[in-house]
């Protein structure tokens, strides 16, 4: 197959001359001298070719083709570095090669072609896409048809395109009507409308499957259809997460070329039925609360987030909760381990291999028949109780342009399991800290009142008699009552490392900063505050609080490859500069 599909001529593109090789893998070219001598080569990967076009052809400002005999054009990815993001930015790049005979120039487009078809078995053909018209900043139309749909054009796709008048619309299209044909499913929106997708697919595949989704003992089938996410929303965290930049070009582009990146996807469950299903954040407490209180400054677009966490940072709000985790096996990775999950990561390679070859024997993660989840080799359940800020779980890192580095920086994509970050109460500056630290490089983790734990499963639930109790004192979650009753922290050393206890039988103590601090900021608050939260799930309010959850590993696939390392990636360019370079 590699011989049959290699070539090697001299083309001219402009008035330089050039040495053409494709050996299947890669398309090459090197301006050579008048000397013969080579020059800069250009490499592409096949896999990474958009389209091949007879003649010289242009797609902007209109699509344009020079039927010339001897000319043919190619389209392929190029890479910049994106500034701010910590992902490259991917650019349509585009060269236009003469040949010295018409028969030449048919043998070049013939075997790119064959190649293309080769060398990429993923790329779609035929996409089912949901716009979401009033994501974001309501731009998800004008991104999908100025940008995205000449792209697919270029790129031989067909799509069937919906913009949705309602929530859910997408959701029950793909629970309900036929997906025959489709090789793929995209939304235009945020995280809210991938969510939508995740949801019909998910029903969707199990339905036909006969399986159930209300057990969290069942092990569901993965999705065949990929989902390719084009970012118009607030948070765009699962595009960020996967992609590394939110770019409705790098997004289209990845779509084309039919990349793959699995992805972990976390179960939520109340008294036997299925309630949700989450990817990103899975969060109690504060994350909760700014969700609660974001619904009612919708108006504001994307920074109601900003408003409405202030809003409940400055209410400094605690919840009392009961949290039970499986914890994961800890000589697979931590999350304390500072690595990242980039393209090609070795943790999730492992994790595919444990997931999907080994499934037949007693090491899965739990055994399918199982409803009470005690397979041996599921290891111990941990439970702890106290007050929290708040209770996180998330399958990835959910980095977003907020939180460049995300709520776990070192979670993976594809591993099979999830984090939990448990803060527990603290001061009002303490918290402060440990928001703060998501926007930088500082490691939120290492603070006395955080804990994270790399987990299978959690389970939430609330102490007896405080869902009845509805709202209490504000006063009484913050300085009113006494040490003992808030659960307040101790930092002890602990095999010589800070340990931190709440609320286990151990010695509490008030720092002089959280006594100062506290009072201060109450006096800006209202006096009751609920005595429950909301659990926040990828954008939904939940409405259920004591949850069950499972993290089913590699359950979908998004046309992404993960976040790429700059410095593994030689073709990158210098940093895009939006104002000098057209997109195309
Ligand atoms: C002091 C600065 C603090 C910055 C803290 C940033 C933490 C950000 C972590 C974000 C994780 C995001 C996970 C993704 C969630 C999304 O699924 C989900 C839905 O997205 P969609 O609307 O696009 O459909 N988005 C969300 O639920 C939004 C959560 C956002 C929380 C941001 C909170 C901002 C807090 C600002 C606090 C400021 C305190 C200042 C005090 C003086
Ligand atoms: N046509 C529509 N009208 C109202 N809501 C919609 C529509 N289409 C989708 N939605 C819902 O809007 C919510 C937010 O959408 P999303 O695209 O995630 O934007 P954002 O990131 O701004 O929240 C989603 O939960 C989705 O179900
Ligand atoms: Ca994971």
């Amino acid at each position: 197959m590699e011989t049959d599909l290699r070539l090697e001529s001299s083309l001219w593109v402009g008035n330089k001359r050039y040495r053409a090789v494709l050996t299947g893998w890669h398309f090459n070219w090197t301006e050579v001298d008048k000397k013969n001598r080579d020059k800069k080569t250009i490499s592409v990967p096949v896999a990474e070719v958009v389209g091949v076009e007879e003649g010289r052809v242009e797609i902007l400002p209109q699509k344009s083709v020079e039927d010339t005999d001897k000319d043919f054009t190619v389209f392929y990815v190029k890479r910049f570095s994106s500034g701010g993001s910590y992902g490259l930015l991917w650019r349509l790049g585009r060269t236009q090669f003469s040949c010295p005979s018409r028969a030449l120039r048919d043998q070049w487009t013939k075997h790119l072609r064959t190649a293309l078809k080769t060398h990429s078995p993923l790329r779609p053909h035929r996409l089912l896409v949901f716009i979401n018209p009033f994501g974001g900043k309501k731009k998800g139309r004008k991104i999908y048809h100025s940008v995205v749909a000449p792209l697919f054009e270029l790129a031989g796709i067909s799509s069937h395109v919906i913009v949705t008048e309602r929530a859910n619309q997408a959701r029950d299209h793909l629970l309900k009507k036929d997906l025959a044909g489709f090789d793929g499913v995209v939304c235009v929106g945020g995280d809210g409308m991938f969510s939508e997708l995740l949801h019909g697919l998910i029903g969707r595949t199990q339905q036909e499957a006969g399986l159930c989704e209300n057990d969290p003992a069942v092990t569901l089938q993965p999705c065949p259809l990929h989902i390719g996410i084009i970012p118009a929303g607030s948070t765009d965290c699962v595009c960020y997460a996967t992609v590394g930049v939110i770019d409705p070009v790098t997004s289209a582009l990845h779509i084309i070329i039919g990349d793959s990146q699995p992805l972990d996807v976390c179960s939520v469950h109340q008294a036997s039925s299925l309630v949700h299903y989450s990817v990103s954040l899975l969060g109690y407490g504060f994350y909760g609360d700014v969700l609660a209180e974001s619904e009612k400054h919708r108006w504001m677009g994307p920074l109601r987030y900003d408003y409405s966490g202030t809003m409940v940072y400055l209410s400094n709000r605690s919840y009392a909760g009961i949290v039970h985790y499986l914890p994961a096996d800890p000589q697979d990775s931590s999350p304390r381990d500072r690595t990242r999950c980039l393209s090609g990561c070795s943790v999730c390679s492992r994790s595919t291999e444990r997931l999907f070859h080994q499934s037949s024997d007693s090491g899965s993660l739990y055994s399918s028949h199982n409803s009470q989840y005690t397979s041996d080799s599921e290891g111990e359940w941990v439970t702890v109780e106290g007050r929290f800020r708040c209770v996180s779980l998330t399958c990835m890192s959910s980095s977003c342009p907020k939180s460049p580095l995300g709520l776990s920086p070192s979670a993976h994509l594809a591993d099979g399991t999830g984090d939990l970050i448990l803060v527990w109460d603290t001061h009002p500056l303490g918290f402060l800290k440990f928001l703060y630290r998501h926007t930088s490089t500082q490691d939120q983790f290492d603070l006395p009142f955080v804990e994270v734990h790399r987990v299978k499963a959690v389970r939430f639930s609330l102490p007896s008699g405080k869902e009845e109790e509805g709202y209490e004192d504000m006063g009484a979650t913050s300085s009113a009552i006494d040490d003992e009753e808030r659960g307040y922290i101790e930092t002890v050393s602990r095999n010589g490392s800070q340990q931190y206890l709440a609320e286990r039988g151990t010695e509490r103590r008030t720092t002089n900063e959280q006594k100062a601090a506290t009072p201060i900021l109450c006096g800006l608050c209202c006096s009751k505050a609920p005595a429950v939260s909301v659990w926040n799930c990828d954008g939904e309010i939940l409405p259920n609080t004591e949850i069950d959850c499972r993290i089913h590993g590699q359950l979908v696939r998004l046309y992404a490859r993960g976040i790429e390392d700059r410095a593994a990636v030689h073709n990158c360019s210098e940093e895009h500069d939006n104002k000098c370079e057209r997109i195309f």
